[in-house]
């Protein structure tokens, strides 16, 4: 994730027992797809390779001999939980029984999770250079070895210029406040949200994508080609997407028998002729002068300063773009989906925010000047962050040799966890870890207080982004996109539990890599007459993306009602919170 970087870690379940999933009569499935393609000769002795090489890992063949005084990890063995956010709580209890570095071994691949933020950075930073590949995806079979997705390449000299130009870039755009694009769009959200507050959800999802369009290309519209390719390639990442996600013996089908493969193929065209399309789109309006500031303006022009920009081709520049524009839509829909799950729960939080930005900003929005001046916003996206993670089981990090940790043997090829959820949770760092508690960033009571309060607490290094090497590039962005879109709600709304509810989800995300809270009926209306007048007079401009039928001009237009007429939710990302009939029982400390 960003952490369509985190679809990485879907890769935990895929040596699994895939009866563990619901709803997947899985040895059926299994039986007929492999006597089917037993018919074809190829597929025949694929299979059985395959079926060869299982087995004999199973079995232990070729266990390595340890040297002297090195011990192994202690061992979990059993079977895949549930995925999404459960795999976060089924995990994280383990590390109860084997401490806080244990191994889980499933048909020859070797995971390893982590518990510690200490363990973590001992590995993932002091010896990144060990801990910094990534792994391949079944659904996404080829992604981990090509040019397109930077978040999940293989460790090699591409990702290193990929992430240089990343990095050259973000250094451009962040002193600018991102060119102005979030201050832009924070006026059409609020302006949105006055006019269908029950479409909430969809405004925020809609907000990242014409964000991160604008400051990638310059223009919101373009933030449509990206609404249309994530939630595909979410699913196609995650252990709860299709079906050779769970067996994934099926990724050594030949193309021709595979239906994987070949709507692999076709996401991955798709993508790519969005981020030329959008590449291509900068160019004309450099042209004629008609470009607002922007990424891809960085790599057009020739008197631009930064050699690095110039080590791409074509087509890298438009995927490290286009890629690490996607996954700011989920990463940073997941705080703000929070924080109207925080506001409800939490309602005596709302009067202290507004209070400081009433003092601080009288009757503006809060902008990129105003962070110094406003501990309580930052320490709002702080917990945010802490409390509901969008990327729950972090991205693994895979090893590029052999290891030895504590006396512990970590062999080549682990794909490591760092379990961000339960790190987030360390009960010294973080008392009464399960309670959205801002306070603890700024009362000298709590082990996190640090001073001085105009600089701390902010995003930089926060576990939320990962470790080493192979950390977010898009701290700063998410930094000011939360601190200025939080800043603007809470300016001019008052967000709360409907009158007369008696329940409120807690924990409920959706199953994929990235989390986000589900969409919920809230209440929200202007603080008073005078600013939602005030809304009226100065955000004129909503900016609306999705189209109706007759609007449709372009094969990236987002349908207002999604194929059989329901609202919007980004393809089943976003699917509206139904309230159990049994209520849920959550594992302790959740
Ligand atoms: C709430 C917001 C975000 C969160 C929680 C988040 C989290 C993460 C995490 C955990 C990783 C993996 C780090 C690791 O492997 O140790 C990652 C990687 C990455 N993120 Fe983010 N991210 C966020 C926003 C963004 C944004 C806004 C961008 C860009 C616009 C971005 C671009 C990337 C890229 C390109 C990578 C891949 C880095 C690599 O593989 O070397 N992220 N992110």
């Amino acid at each position: 994730m960003a952490q369509l970087t985190q679809g990485a870690a879907a890769s935990f379940y895929s040596f699994g027992n895939a009866s563990s999933f619901t709803n997947v009569p899985v040895p059926e499935v299994a039986k007929s797809l492999y006597l089917s393609a037993l018919q074809q000769p190829y597929a025949a002795v694929g299979i059985t390779l395959v079926l060869a090489v299982l087995l004999g890992s199973v079995l232990g063949f070729g266990k390595k001999k340890l040297p002297p005084g090195v011990k192994p990890l202690p061992m979990h063995s059993g079977l895949p939980p549930e995925p999404g956010i459960e795999a976060a709580w089924y995990f994280g209890a383990l590390h109860k029984k084997y401490g806080p570095i244990y191994a889980w071994k499933i048909m020859g691949i070797t995971h390893i999770w982590i518990e510690t933020d200490e363990v973590s950075r001992d590995l993932f930073v002091k010896r990144q250079r060990k801990y910094c590949d990534r792994n391949p995806l079944p659904a996404s079979v080829g992604i981990r070895e090509g040019k397109e997705v930077l978040p999940l390449m293989a460790y090699s000299e591409t990702w290193k210029r990929y992430k240089n130009f990343m990095h050259f870039i973000m250094k451009d755009a962040s002193p600018k406040a991102f060119y102005g694009w979030p201050a832009i769009e924070n006026k059409r959200t609020i302006r949105r949200l006055l006019e269908a507050p029950e479409r909430w959800s969809e405004h925020m999802i809609v907000h990242c994508s014409r964000t991160i369009g604008s400051i990638a290309w310059g223009d919101p519209e373009h933030g449509n080609k990206l609404l249309t390719i994530v939630p595909e390639l979410l699913k196609a990442v995650s252990p709860a997407g299709p079906l050779i996600n769970k067996l994934t013996f099926l990724m050594h089908l030949p193309a021709f028998i595979s239906p994987w493969k070949r709507s692999e193929a076709r996401r991955k065209q798709e993508m790519t002729e969005a981020f030329y399309e959008a590449l291509d789109d900068v160019k004309e309006r450099m042209k004629t002068g008609d470009v607002q500031p922007c990424w891809s303006t960085l790599w057009w022009d020739e008197n631009a300063k930064g050699v690095d920009a110039k080590k791409l081709d074509y087509h890298e520049a438009a995927h490290a773009i286009g890629s690490s524009s996607f996954v700011a839509i989920a990463t940073i829909g997941g705080p703000l989906h929070a924080f109207f799950l925080a506001m409800c729960h939490y309602p005596e939080w709302l009067p202290k925010m507004q209070e400081e930005i009433d003092r601080v900003c009288g009757d503006r929005l809060p902008a990129a000047e105003d962070i110094p001046n406003m501990p309580r916003l930052r320490a709002t996206t702080k917990e945010m962050l802490r409390w509901r993670q969008s990327t729950p089981l972090g991205v693994p990090h895979v090893t590029l040799e052999d290891d030895i940790y504590n006396g512990y043997y970590i062999p080549k090829g682990a794909i490591c966890h760092a379990n961000n959820y339960l790190i987030s949770r360390e009960p010294k760092q973080f008392p009464k870890a399960d309670q959205f508690i801002p306070e603890r960033w700024l009362d000298p009571a709590y082990p996190t207080y640090k001073e001085p309060l105009t600089e701390f607490p902010n995003l930089r290094g926060d576990i939320a982004f990962g470790y080493g090497n192979r950390g977010c590039p898009g701290t700063d962005l998410t930094s000011l996109e939360l601190f200025t879109l939080f800043g603007a709600l809470a300016a001019v709304y008052d967000i709360k539990k409907p009158e007369g509810t008696d329940h409120l989800p807690w924990y409920e995300v959706h199953p994929y890599v990235i989390t986000m809270t589900l969409p919920f009926p809230v209440d929200i209306k202007p603080r008073s007459e005078k600013k939602r007048q005030w809304i009226l007079d100065n955000c004129q401009d909503a900016g609306w993306t999705l189209k109706t039928k007759d609007q449709v001009t372009s094969r990236w237009d987002v349908l207002d009602k999604e194929k059989d007429g329901s609202p919007f939710s980004w393809q089943g990302v976003c699917v509206p919170y139904v309230r159990p009939k049994v209520p849920r029982v959550y594992p302790e400390g959740v």
